[in-house]
């Protein structure tokens, strides 16, 4: 069993990692300052919430100084692409700076590795596809740019302090616990999926399709979208890797399949039996047409095996979780 620090731990993919570490017999410590997680998506008993923020270092430093980590999970950051085209400063403030407090404290106080949530954002514009890890990074915002400067950072710290770390690159992240307790609760929630279903519920106004002159095959954007729980898999796998002694690398995750807009849509019939209530829109700014992972390198290399790539398995149990939710409230 080891113990490990989880930042973000309260918010969508993180209380999918709580779970699995738990499951795999971790003992867990959760920092999250709730800004945009949830006390009660932690559902799990006997677990220490801590309520902060990760820019703290004297919170980081009365908690390294506790207990002794065998591991830190980063999930923590701002996530909104589009908000970070208006807002850099928070941007830059929150997933840079803070992150460099982090990494200065694990330095000083010895704790190590570290499990970076990068994404395909750190890309750009793709000049091929599937993107693997060798395309070049050259993001358009400053969402990818700040992740992207966290991924130099982390060379860096390994090189002059020698502080290991995996940087994994999530594209599309999407679907729910397969057992139905948690699943996506972003607000604003801006992803395809859940809002798709939050239109099927009647929740919501009709989905804006952003976009119907792209250059793919029914003129919507092509994705890359991956099992949250597949998601976390692969981080327990990446801790394994760095345990046994492996060099700092970084890997792309997805299931290396797109799916464009209307074919998800087409997938969330399919799954809820009723259309999906939507209207033609403009392309939103900054979405690429088409990013599509190759993960070949993290199953070779990690082991790692999405055991939940069907679209429609991805759909169906995101469909769970939020009828759960609407009975919820
Ligand atoms: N959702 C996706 O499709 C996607 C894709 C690629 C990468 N990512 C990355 O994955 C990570 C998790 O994304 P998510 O969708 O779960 O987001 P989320 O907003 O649901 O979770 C982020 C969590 O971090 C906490 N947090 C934010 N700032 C904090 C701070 N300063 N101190 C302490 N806690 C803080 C929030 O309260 C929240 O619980 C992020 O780093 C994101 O950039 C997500
Ligand atoms: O109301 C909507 C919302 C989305 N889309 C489209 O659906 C696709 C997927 O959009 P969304 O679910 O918002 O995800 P992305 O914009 O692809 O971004 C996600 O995936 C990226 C990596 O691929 C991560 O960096 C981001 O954090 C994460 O939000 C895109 O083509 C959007 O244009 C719509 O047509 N209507």
């Amino acid at each position: 069993m080891s113990k490990l620090l989880v930042i973000g731990g309260a918010g969508y993919i993180g209380c999918h990692m709580v779970n699995q570490l738990l499951k795999a017999g971790h003992d867990l410590v959760v920092l999250d300052d709730l800004s945009t997680g949830f006390e009660n998506a932690i559902v799990e008993d006997d677990i220490r919430l801590v309520i902060g923020d990760v820019g703290d270092r004297r919170l980081l430093d009365s908690l390294f100084s506790d207990e002794k980590f065998d591991g830190v999970l980063h999930f923590a950051s701002l996530i909104q692409v589009g908000e970070s085209v208006v807002e850099p400063a928070r941007y830059y403030r929150s997933n840079v700076a803070k992150t460099l407090t982090l990494l200065e404290a694990m330095v000083e106080h010895d704790v190590g590795p570290l499990i970076f949530s990068s994404t395909a954002a750190v890309f750009g514009e793709p000049e091929y596809s599937p993107i693997d890890e060798a395309h070049p990074q050259v993001p358009i915002n400053p969402y990818g740019a700040s992740k992207y400067m966290v991924e130099r950072m982390l060379e860096d710290f390994d090189r002059a302090y020698g502080l290991k770390s995996v940087a994994l690159r999530y594209f599309n992240a999407a679907g729910a616990d397969p057992e139905g307790h948690i699943g996506e609760r972003h607000d604003p929630e801006t992803h395809l999926i859940p809002l798709a279903l939050h239109a099927v519920l009647g929740a919501r106004p009709p989905l804006k399709v952003f976009g119907r002159d792209y250059p793919t095959k029914d003129g919507t954007c092509i994705r890359d979208y991956i099992h949250v729980t597949d998601l976390a898999e692969a981080h327990l796998r990446a801790l394994e890797y760095l345990w046994a002694g492996n060099p700092t690398t970084r890997f792309n995750l997805g299931n290396g399949n797109g799916f464009s807009v209307q074919a998800v849509l087409d997938a969330v019939e399919r799954v809820t039996g009723q259309p999906v209530p939507y209207e033609d829109a403009p392309r939103r700014a900054g979405d690429p047409a088409n990013l599509v992972a190759d993960s070949r390198a993290a199953k070779s290399i990690l082991g790692w095996n999405p055991r939940y790539a069907d679209i429609d398995t991805i759909v169906a149990h995101a469909w769970a979780w939020e009828q759960k939710r609407v009975k919820l409230t």
